[in-house]
Parts: C-alpha cells; sequence; structure tokens
C-alpha cells in the first residue's frame, strides 16, 4: 500500500489502518480552490483566492484512475457536459504500489485473459513524469497529505485547484458556462438542498460507506457499516418506485454520485469489501438506474471494469494477499 507525502517527502508506511475503535476513517482533502464563472460569486463567494481560476478551455487538466469511484465520478460530468475538448486527462495505472499512483505501463502478471481493457500505456501527458506524487510537490513542495486522484491541476497557474471530486463535480457543472459543450444542469436550483441531502446520505453510507465495511478493524465496527449500507440501499430502492432518478424525476449529480459506487458493487465491494447481503442486481429499481446511467451519452465510455476489478484486487494486498483476481460476475449490468 503506498505512503503518503510529509513536507514534501515521500514516506511509506503500513496499510491503511482502522483507528483504534475499529473504524475505518478517510483524510480530509486539502487542495480547495473553487474556479467560478468571470465577475460570479458562485458557490464559494468573491474572495481572491477563489476568484483566480476562471473557467477557460483548454486551460485545466484531470488526474485521474477510471479505477477510482471519486475519480470516475468527475470523468462522468465531465462526459456529460461535453467538455472532453475543454478539459484534458491523464489516466494512472490502475495498480497502486508502494509508490503511490504511477503512470507505467505496469500491467500484472495475473492480469486476467478476459481483460480487454487493460494494459497499456498511462502516461502523464502534461509533465512525462512518473508518479503522481510529482504533481503534488509541483502544486506544493512541502505538502503533507495523502496522494489521492482525482486532481484538477491548472496549467496557467501551475497548481492544483481542487483533489476534492465533489467539489470538482460541482464546478464541471456549474462553472464552465459558455465552454461546456452541453448547457444541462445537473444541480438545479430548485432541486439543490433535495440534491445535497441524498449525497450527504449516499456518501456516509453508500459511496464511503463500501470503504467502511471493507477496511473495518472490528466486528462491531464492519457490522455498523453494513447494517446502514443496505438499509440506505433499501431506503433508496423503495424511493425508486415508480421514478427513473432519485430526485426530481431527472438525472442529477446525485444519481452520478450514487452511480460509480453501485457500477462497482457487485464486481468488487460485494465480495472483496464483505458487502454481500445483497447484490445490486438483487434491487431492480437500483440495477435500473445503473443501467439508465450507463446508456446515458457516453458514460459507458468511462466505465472500465476490468481495470476497476484489477486495481482493488490487486492493489489491495492486505484483503487480498495473493492478488488473484476473480473472473466473475459475468454481468454487472
Ligand atoms: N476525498 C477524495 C478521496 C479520493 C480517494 O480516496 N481516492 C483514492 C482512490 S479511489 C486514492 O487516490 N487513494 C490513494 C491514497 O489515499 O493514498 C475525493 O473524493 O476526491
Amino acid at each position: 500500500m503506498p505512503g503518503k507525502l510529509i513536507n514534501g517527502i515521500w514516506t511509506r508506511e503500513e496499510d491503511i489502518k482502522a483507528s483504534e475503535d475499529g473504524q475505518y476513517r478517510r483524510e480530509e482533502t486539502s487542495f480547495r480552490h473553487w474556479i467560478l464563472p468571470k465577475g460570479n460569486g458562485g458557490e464559494r463567494g468573491t474572495d481572491e483566492a477563489n476568484t483566480k481560476f476562471i473557467p477557460e478551455a483548454g486551460r485545466y487538466h484531470l488526474y485521474v484512475s477510471d479505477a477510482c469511484p471519486w475519480a470516475h465520478r468527475t470523468l462522468v460530468m465531465r462526459s456529460l457536459k461535453g467538455l472532453e475538448d475543454a478539459i484534458s486527462v491523464s489516466t494512472v495505472s490502475p495498480i497502486l504500489k508502494d509508490d503511490g499512483w504511477e503512470f507505467t505501463d505496469n500491467t500484472p502478471d495475473n492480469t486476467p485473459v478476459n481483460a480487454p481493457d487493460f494494459g497499456g500505456e498511462y502516461p502523464d501527458h502534461l509533465f512525462g513524469k512518473s508518479f503522481l506524487r510529482e504533481i503534488y510537490t509541483a502544486a506544493d513542495p512541502t505538502y503533507t497529505g495523502r496522494v489521492s486522484v482525482p486532481v484538477l491541476w491548472d496549467k496557467k497557474l501551475k497548481t492544483i485547484v481542487s483533489n476534492e471530486s465533489a467539489e470538482i463535480m460541482r464546478m464541471l457543472n456549474s462553472a464552465f458556462v459558455g465552454v461546456a459543450g452541453n448547457d444541462t444542469n445537473f444541480v438545479p436550483d430548485d432541486l439543490r438542498d433535495e440534491i445535497d441531502a441524498v449525497n450527504d446520505l449516499v456518501y456516509q453510507k453508500i459511496n464511503n460507506g463500501v470503504y467502511r465495511c471493507g477496511f473495518a478493524g472490528s466486528q462491531a465496527a464492519y457490522e455498523d457499516a453494513v447494517g446502514g449500507l443496505f438499509d440506505t440501499l433499501d431506503v433508496l430502492e423503495t424511493r425508486l418506485d415508480g421514478v427513473e432518478y432519485l430526485v426530481g424525476n431527472q438525472l442529477t449529480e446525485a444519481d452520478l454520485r450514487l452511480f460509480t459506487t453501485l457500477i462497482r458493487f457487485d464486481a468488487v465491494y460485494y465480495s472483496l469489501f464483505k458487502c454481500n447481503l445483497r447484490r445490486i442486481a438483487d434491487y431492480p429499481n437500483l440495477s435500473a438506474l445503473v443501467r439508465r446511467i450507463y446508456g446515458h451519452g457516453s458514460v459507458a465510455q468511462t466505465v472500465k471494469l476490468d481495470q476497476i476489478k484489477i486495481h482493488y484486487w490487486v492493489s489491495l494486498r492486505q484483503l487480498n494477499p495473493t492478488g488473484i483476481v476473480p473472473v466473475g460476475p459475468e454481468a454487472v449490468l
């Protein structure tokens, strides 16, 4: 498992550890600037720190892993907003090793033979660096913290705008007026409070809930996480009775944030993270939602199931010491 940067120095550490009470706790992210439309306070007011990042085509670059659900949601938003030409992307190799996310081609020996999406090169298109941590130290030579994806890089100011996926998603949705190829607003003003409330529940119990199951350090912490996860999936399944989407019966950010966890669920979280009370395939409404979003625009092109499986089953050796990648499930949609 990777380490972290401490005062700009890469420091290896033991596997992601549960805290003393056995609960898994996610670290806060640290670059939290906002891109705002010119002359508009937008999400975060008008102070100078937040108005220097102006939406411009070609100015920003996303560093992602196709395997990571947090990075994936920014890619889904980029795709649905038609920002592919305006915001370029570099993809790290799916295998997370001791040195953190890498830009090399490190196809592992145990790549399943039926993994057509996997393999190839994972270059840093901007700087040709070898490790993602070099992007963090380029932004802040004394950076202390985890080196995570996604990262939104500003080519003009040569720094990281944000490494918080929820906030990157909001920026891509709201800030690029006149730049985005598609003006659909996935956070309409009249639905924003409800979207925020659903996002909050989904984040706690589902997006992060699966990690709280997988990395629990005690039976009690695991059972608490698994109970909250499936109670919430049940609630959402009922909420979707007779409607197509979670909020306002239209596709919103809330659906997209749920989607990137659900699409990984049956292939990874069900087994590797012990989220095995039910599969998403056992929930008719949730499965239909996943299929609906998958079929929307070019979302399908952002889903790399082979990379997802290989990332989790090979990288998380504390959960899967052999690194053997399961062949199934046969279908997840
Ligand atoms: N708060 C971050 C979390 C992102 C995150 O946890 N990314 C994982 C990959 S799925 C990562 O890069 N982990 C590497 C590490 O923490 O060392 C976000 O949502 O943007």
